[in-house]
């Protein structure tokens, strides 16, 4: 649509200015930091950041009817600029000019509702939102459009040349990385550090595919983090995980969508992710915490974060019922097959607390809750889903699984509606699915696959194999009815 066609009163604010006085904000110290700079830690105490919109305020100038039209009807303007995370640019990162947004077709992902087989099944309305369907096929290139838009930004207003971004990863944010810097062209180049054997061969072709280098160390992703971190702390790089706060920023947008799919009525309803390095349920949570300010959303939906029994942090530390008497202790991870979220020191875990505090004191008792599944429930219920249409990755399974437990201990009700996270493509992670096909996962995991979701291909055998090709038409005749015989018999289909 073009903009001369949209009403009158939203055309001048269809295509975002770069407006606002955007902050680091410490966490511990509350000092502020210009953003001239790519900070990742307070200068004076080593706390967390969260970039903070001095003037924000001044959004609520508008109602919230007001950005809710706005945000909808920009889904209809066909300018890269607000199509991906900064359709909500105002809330994304309103300083960043329009020439420096990076577009990959991120953002805005389907969110299916299962059929009613497997709603019977998990006993309530449920959606899955699969963004797996991003560009780099997981969530992190949301976080990763506003990183890099940052930094495009930074690059050109400072002429800064030679800029090298790294991260560490379990697979996902190193392939979204490396796609986003090598769309940057000279401008960038990415390096990503991974643990050695835990990413899946499908995550690890990425970033060699984006010109990334890739670098393998041994042990786990905590072990790379605490590398990059060291990098970060005390070289020229740009650090492009989740504790650079410019990607909660960018993944706040998953929030922003399902509220714009529920055309803003989050009444009732329940988000459920996966926490692995704690960006996202950081990111959801804010997100929906300024929605609210800005009453663009009525209500705060209930926020169910997941962790696997074999990196389960989170979990434990709101095990102690009383908040004084939390003490958030990092745990040696086991292997999971939800290993996207294999995370046993949450690098976001400061964030988490302070903001889902913030979200229980506004949303009451209850609206936030972590649950705990075995790698049983997180395989079961990956197959379940795909066996119902969807394109769940074990992270996604890990989501339903999580609704399962939160329904079955009461924090969540039959009447709500959910929408549970496919953090990734279903194809990044199909060696977990043959293994469970196989039944040859290490005793670790405990997993005894169900018959009734194993799946084989079978061979069918020529009965008088044809010669070498290229075949006679007769050899080709016997072939084909051969195989037609063969596959009505194996099929029971009955002639016509
Ligand atoms: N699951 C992540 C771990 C790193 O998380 P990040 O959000 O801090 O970058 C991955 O895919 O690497």
């Amino acid at each position: 649509m073009k903009l001369k066609d949209f009403p009158e009163d939203l055309q001048p604010h269809l295509l975002p200015r770069p407006r606002g006085r955007m902050v680091y904000r410490c966490l511990d110290c509350g000092a502020e930091f210009g953003i001239d700079h790519l900070f990742y830690t307070c200068p004076k105490c080593q706390g967390l950041f969260l970039l903070v919109d001095l003037d924000e305020e001044q959004l609520k100038e508008h109602s919230g009817a007001f950005w809710r039209r706005l945000f909808d009807y920009r889904r209809m303007l066909h300018d890269p600029a607000v199509q991906g995370a900064f359709c909500f640019h105002e809330l994304i990162a309103p300083v960043i000019p329009a020439e420096d947004i990076v577009y990959l077709g991120e953002c805005h992902t389907p969110q299916v509702q299962a059929n009613s087989r497997l709603q019977e099944e998990v006993g309530m309305t449920v959606y899955f939102k699969n963004d797996g369907q991003n560009p780099s096929a997981s969530f992190k290139d949301r976080g990763m459009a506003a990183a890099l838009s940052y930094l495009n930004y930074l690059i050109r207003t400072q002429n800064l040349t030679g800029v090298l971004a790294i991260c560490a990863s379990t697979g996902d944010t190193s392939a979204a990385a490396a796609l986003y810097a090598a769309y940057l062209g000279d401008k960038v180049t990415s390096a990503v550090i991974l643990p050695y054997g835990k990413v899946t061969p499908q995550q690890l072709s990425q970033p060699l595919g984006a010109g990334a280098r890739v670098l393998e160390i041994p042990g786990v992703f905590d072990d790379c983090m605490r590398v990059v971190e060291a990098l970060s702390e005390h070289y020229h790089v740009a650090l492009l995980n989740s504790k650079n706060s410019w990607r909660i920023r960018g993944q706040e947008s998953y929030a922003y969508e399902i509220a714009q799919w529920f055309d803003y009525d989050l009444a009732h309803k329940v988000i459920v992710v996966p926490i692995g390095n704690a960006g996202n349920i950081t990111a959801v949570l804010e997100g929906l915490l300024r929605f609210h300010d800005l009453q663009i959303i009525a209500e705060l939906p209930k926020v169910i974060g997941v962790q696997s029994q074999h990196a389960n942090p989170v979990f434990t530390y709101y095990l102690e019922s009383n908040p004084a008497r939390r003490v958030f202790t990092p745990v040696v991870v086991q292997p999971s097959v939800a290993q996207a979220a294999m995370i046993g020191r949450p690098v976001s875990m400061p964030r988490v607390i302070r903001l889902a505090a913030e979200y229980t004191r506004r949303a009451g008792e209850g609206s936030f809750a972590v649950v705990e599944v075995t790698e049983q429930e997180i395989m079961d219920a990956m197959l379940l889903a795909n066996r119902n249409g969807h394109i769940a990755c074990t992270q996604g399974g890990e989501s339903l699984a999580g609704l399962q437990m939160a329904l079955k201990t009461g924090l969540v009700k039959k009447n709500e509606v959910a929408v549970v996270d496919a953090t990734a493509h279903h194809l990044k992670f199909i060696g977990f699915q043959q293994m469970y096909f196989d039944n040859t996962f290490p005793s670790e995991f405990e997993i005894i696959p169900k018959p009734e979701y194993q799946n084989h291909p079978q061979l069918l055998i020529p009965e008088s194999p044809p010669g070498e090709s290229p075949w006679s038409e007769a050899e080709q005749r016997i072939f084909t009815q051969d195989m037609v015989r063969q596959v009505a018999a194996v099929l029971g289909l009955k002639p016509k």
